[in-house]
């Protein structure tokens, strides 16, 4: 990193345990800080033979296993080996990843060929994804539930936020992770992005979360003025519940009250 300038791109490779979220967030942080590094996407590569085992391995104390979380958190999913399985197994993995992550991009490879477009430059935390955001929302995938322990759920509900309400609704979910499901059990939210309107705010804004940060950032586009505002939210996670979340975040549109008698928020959810 001394050598300032003279790096085009660094691929950083973690080992298989790791848990991708704790790298990024470093690196997400020290763009803030003005570094030349920034964060363009993380990409998870996925043997199709074992790929099934490991995202379906139950930890003890009800962990999320290594596997499931490096899947929910990709920007680029590449299934690879794919020359070693049946198709109807593939399907299986397919699935299953697409129930974990609706949102991250997914390739099919045999020896990880893969043209280099297609996993450099994804920009996927910065203010340029706003633009294919919105592209990228419309086709999130929620598939059905299969018992997993991380899904994705999103909504859209049309108007805008309340850029404070909006932050305490999103902090309450990354930080304080005292939003209940209607189980009872505490929603724990490891990927966050949307597109959002802010009330007299010209731009759409991008949100942005992963683990305990976030970002809430104007992007390149504007609301055209006869357009519909809306606020769409993707979130990828564990004991996450579509209605509920909707729910609370109708209430940071509407009165900021209201939001202190919304359901789900009753009771103490046990730190992390
Ligand atoms: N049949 C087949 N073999 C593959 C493919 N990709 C890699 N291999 C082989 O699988 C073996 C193990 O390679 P990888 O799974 O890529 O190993 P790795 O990623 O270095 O291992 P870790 O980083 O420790 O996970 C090597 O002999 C590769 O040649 C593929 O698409 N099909």
């Amino acid at each position: 990193m001394q050598k300032k300038g003279k790096f085009d791109y660094i691929l950083l490779e973690t080992t298989g345990l790791a848990d991708p979220g704790a790298v990024a967030s470093m690196f997400w942080v020290d763009a803030e800080l003005g570094s030349d590094i920034y964060l363009d996407g993380i990409i998870t590569v996925v043997d199709s033979k074992y790929g099934l085992k490991h995202l379906t391995e139950e930890k003890p104390d009800g962990l999320v296993n290594e596997a499931t979380r490096q899947v929910a958190l990709a920007d680029m999913i590449l299934i690879n080996k794919t020359d070693l399985v049946s198709e109807e197994e593939l399907n299986n993995l397919r699935t299953t990843i697409r129930s974990i992550n609706g949102l991250g991009k997914v390739l099919e490879t045999q020896r990880s060929r893969v043209h280099l477009s297609n996993i450099l430059d994804l920009h996927a935390y910065d203010i340029l994804s706003g633009i294919s955001l919105q592209k990228k929302l419309q086709h999130v995938s929620t598939a059905p539930h299969l018992d997993q322990s991380i899904v994705t759920v999103t909504f859209e509900v049309p108007g805008s936020a309340k850029e404070e309400s909006l932050n305490v609704f999103i902090q309450n979910l990354l930080w304080e992770k005292n939003v209940k499901n209607k189980d009872g059990h505490c929603m724990e939210v490891i990927r966050l992005k949307g597109l959002v309107s802010i009330k007299d705010k010209p731009q759409q804004m991008i949100v942005q979360g992963i683990h305990e940060l976030y970002d809430l950032e104007e992007s390149l586009v504007n609301w055209k003025d006869d357009a519909e505002r809306a606020c769409q939210l993707v979130f990828i996670g564990r004991n996450l519940d579509k209605d509920v979340l909707q729910q609370l975040f109708l209430a940071a549109v509407a009165e900021a009250e209201e939001q202190r008698t919304a359901p789900g928020r009753d009771g103490v959810c046990p730190s992390h």
